[in-house]
């Protein structure tokens, strides 16, 4: 593990094991955002690192993994609004500024609401397309919703995206549901990736009344990862993400065991003599009888 990684894992808060509720791995998409100038929105909600290219520039300005707004000339703030892939309760949110050193926005809040499906508020044509902005209609006419919008997060200063300072960790206390947030900067700037750590609340009334089987463990359903023996390559929260992985990075992976014998030998049962097991713990997000077991280890072929 390199020093950097080694340092953000033992520093990182115990919310930050829960189920990202952002992700655009479990559905989460941007619905509006201010301006796209340098680097657009929807790469806030990126599931993998942000990256650096050096000597890389687009033709508004140097490439940035992550959404950065240009520089603001006009009254105001920018600020977008994220539809959670997972609608659920916030432990705590992380803003990454990787690589933002002299562009980071100095202060963010964030706000969440609670939209029932079908509500027009949201609704709108997203372009997400670098170098443009919202028209100044469409955001006066968003920005009047201020009544739907609840703070979460009040304006908080942020740091600069060097390695030592890039993971701004906020604690949220608050047993509210939300589908949708508010992600504002002060005044504008550039942040690589938001996430939002939670868990799923689920109205269980007409699952019940179903009688049909329904994953216990499912992040959309409430279930989240709660213990582990080791998560080297891939955290235990992914057996429960929604979908199928795309590849091997989206499974939990251990290391190999570094107490495993120089020759394996095997035992008179048949088995190989090998001193313990991988394990990790789901916590269900509704108490059940288990009638079926499925493990998909598509991309494991070894
Ligand atoms: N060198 C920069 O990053 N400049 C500008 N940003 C980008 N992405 O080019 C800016 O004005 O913040």
């Amino acid at each position: 593990m390199d020093k950097e990684l080694q340092h953000e894992c033992f520093s990182r808060p115990s919310f930050a094991h829960l189920n990202d509720l952002a992700s655009n791995g479990v559905g989460g998409k941007i619905v509006f955002a201010t301006d796209d100038w340098f680097a657009v929105a929807e790469n806030l909600l990126k599931p993998s690192d942000p990256e650096w290219h050096e000597g890389v520039f687009t033709s508004f300005g140097k490439w940035m993994d992550g959404w950065e707004t240009r520089r603001k000339r006009i009254p105001g703030h920018d600020w977008c609004v994220i539809k959670l892939g997972i609608p659920g309760v916030i432990k705590g949110l992380h803003v990454d500024t990787a690589f933002f050193t002299g562009n980071f926005p100095p202060r963010v809040s964030v706000q969440g609401a609670y939209v029932e499906e079908g509500l027009a508020m949201l609704h709108t044509e997203r372009k997400s397309e670098m170098g443009t902005n919202a028209p100044a209609n469409l955001i006066e006419e968003l920005d009047k919703l201020t009544g739907a919008w609840s703070e979460i997060l009040p304006m908080t200063a942020l740091r600069p995206g060097y390695s030592s300072t890039r993971h701004n960790y906020f604690a949220v206390n608050n047993q509210q549901r939300w589908t949708h947030l508010r992600l504002n900067l002060y005044p504008d700037g550039g942040i690589a990736r938001l996430r939002v750590y939670g868990t799923a609340v689920k109205d269980w009334t007409h699952v019940a009344l179903q009688k049909l089987p329904v994953d216990l463990t499912a992040m959309v359903n409430g279930g989240t990862a709660e213990g582990w023996s080791n998560m080297h390559y891939g955290h235990p929260r992914n057996l429960i993400a929604p979908g199928t992985a795309a590849n091997m990075g989206d499974g939990w992976e251990t290391a190999r065991r570094m107490d495993r014998p120089s020759i394996l030998e095997q035992g008179k049962d048949g088995c190989l003599n090998l001193p313990g097991c991988e394990w990790s713990v789901i916590q269900l997000g509704h108490p059940g009888t288990v009638q079926k077991v499925v493990k998909n280890i598509i991309c494991r072929k070894t």
